[in-house]
């Protein structure tokens, strides 16, 4: 007899067994029943002597995906045994993982390549051998629904012999988890995410974030400011980023949050950038205007990953956030009456869902984070909002003075000195210009100008200088503008309301 006939037999006497132990425990005490049960198992188990570890895409409530699933994703990925897969999937930029890469060319265009469904390869640790598949289950959902069917569910089965137990629990499990974040994270391509108009509920799928890869070319060299600013705030960040140990001996949350402050122009914007440049994080820009209600937000920061930076600009705009805690209370009072009318989609984010989101118990999930506020009025916002704690740093961008102009200069022009810089110097010491007017006044404006480009753009910037508004007569425009308002203010709660 040949061994597949062998095993066939075998394997038909065992689907006989198994039927008669169903039938059996049907009709007989469930005691008898458990204590055979037992005996069943051991039986089953000494012909297929196999333990299997299954890791599922999704666990608990699905709200996030496994950080066990991506890293064996990324192991799998990566480790030598995938190279005997014969059919595998490839992708430019999946979700989520920051899987581990087959093969590619070119920053954030790297091909991932990953065992396709129902793909099955061996790895072997120590002299055990593993098997690994990738599986997908379909949703069992048959009912006829109005919602979209729950979407099947992938997962990875490490299949082993039950005498490497010892082996895969103590030492081959860990290993795999640990080179997989470290592939994962080798081979990350940053990504700039937005969160999407609604969340949807019903299809886990459907994340509350959208993504692009993350390109922006700003770093702290390129930003003109003040250099000992720069610095500082450099040395902070980095500190940040180092401070794991330091946070959880303080017993505080890994996160530290920047308000950004001043007019437009002024590189609020692109210091996020290079923040995110500096310690290679993802950026995650919040559009609070899109966000429900307090539980999507919620849901949204439990999406986040670490080594991220939130970002809410304009914040002063996102929603009514300048009145104090008692108005907005009045508010949502009324608003909560709108609720359940269809009509109403608007956001009904409040201040206190905002602030927990920042600093409630939630956020610390995730840890090493940046949370990074953006406003051209900071006297707008509710004190509660940017207190120290809450933003930890607040830093003015304002407008463009002589060391920045240096380095602008140096960016555009390629140049460190110019008979011109005295009197452009003088002239930002007299007059207000943002380090935006001035990087568009050194722009090239034709791609043939060369021979005395520097020339013309420096002669361009001080005709800007010139027409741009002095320091104290912008300081004396602004007091009269606020003396007015003051005066019409007065006036009106004077008057004997009608
Ligand atoms: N400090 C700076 N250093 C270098 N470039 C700057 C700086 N400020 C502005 N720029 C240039 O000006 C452009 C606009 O800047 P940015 O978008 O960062 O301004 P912002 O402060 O975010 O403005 P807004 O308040 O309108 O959002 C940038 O593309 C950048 O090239
Ligand atoms: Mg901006």
């Amino acid at each position: 007899m040949g061994m597949e006939e062998k095993w066939a037999g075998w394997g038909s006497a065992l689907a006989s067994a198994m039927f008669l132990w169903a039938m059996f425990r049907q009709y007989f005490s469930s005691i008898l029943g458990d204590r055979l049960g037992v005996h069943a198992m051991k039986l089953v188990s000494f012909f297929y002597p196999y333990i299997e570890i299954t890791f599922f895409e999704y666990t608990g409530q699905r709200l996030k995906r496994s950080e066990a699933y991506a890293a064996v994703e990324s192991y799998l990925s990566a480790s030598s045994c995938s190279k005997h897969a014969r059919r595998l999937k490839a992708d430019s930029d999946r979700e989520g993982s920051g899987s581990g890469s087959g093969s590619g060319s070119g920053s954030g265009s790297a091909l991932i390549l990953a065992m396709d469904d129902h793909e099955e390869v061996i790895d072997s640790f120590s002299g055990a051998k593993l098997y690994w598949s990738s599986q997908i289950a379909p949703s069992n959902s048959n009912a006829i629904s109005f919602y979209p069917s729950p979407p099947d569910r992938r997962f990875y089965r490490l299949s082993f012999h039950r005498r490497h137990r010892d082996l895969v629990a103590k030492s081959y499990l860990r290993h795999v988890l640990d080179e997989g974040k470290a592939i994962g994270l080798k081979n990350r391509v940053r990504r700039l995410y937005t969160n999407n108009t609604s969340y949807d509920s019903y299809d886990f799928r459907k994340l509350g974030w959208s993504h692009v890869n993350f390109e922006h070319p700003a770093t702290f060299e390129t930003i003109a400011m003040d250099p000992e600013k720069k610095r500082d705030i450099v040395d902070d960040l980095i500190a940040f980023s180092r401070g794991k140990e330091f946070y959880s001996r303080v017993g505080k949350p890994w996160k530290r949050g920047y308000l950004l402050y001043g007019p437009p122009g002024t590189g609020k914007s692109t210091m996020i950038a290079a923040m995110a440049n500096l310690l290679d994080y993802d950026v995650y820009d919040l559009e609070l205007t899109a966000v429900k209600n307090n539980s999507s937000l919620r849901k949204l920061l439990l999406e986040i990953s670490g080594k991220a930076i939130i970002v809410l600009e304009d914040i002063d705009c996102s929603l009514d956030l300048s009145g104090k805690r008692k108005k907005e209370k009045e508010k949502s009072e009324e608003e909560e009456k709108k609720i359940g009318s269809e009509e109403n989609t608007e956001s009904k984010v409040t201040l206190s869902g905002l602030l927990n989101f920042i600093d409630g118990l939630w956020s610390a999930c995730g840890g090493e984070r940046l949370v990074v506020f953006t406003t051209n009025f900071v006297e707008k916002l509710d004190p509660a909002l940017i207190r120290r704690g809450r933003m930890d740093r607040h830093i003015e961008l304002s407008y463009c003075d002589f060391e920045g102009f240096k380095v602008l200069a140096r960016n555009y022009l390629g140049i460190n000195e110019h008979t011109l810089f005295e009197k452009i110097q003088r002239l930002l010491e007299e007059r207000n210009i943002t380090p935006a007017d001035v990087a568009e006044n050194l722009m090239p404006k034709k791609v043939t100008e060369v021979a005395g480009s520097v020339e013309v753009c420096l002669t361009n910037l001080i005709q800007a200088l010139m027409e741009s508004k002095l320091n104290s007569a912008k300081g004396e425009e602004e007091m009269l503008e606020a003396t007015v308002a003051k005066v019409v203010e007065e006036k009106e709660s004077a008057a004997p309301s009608t």
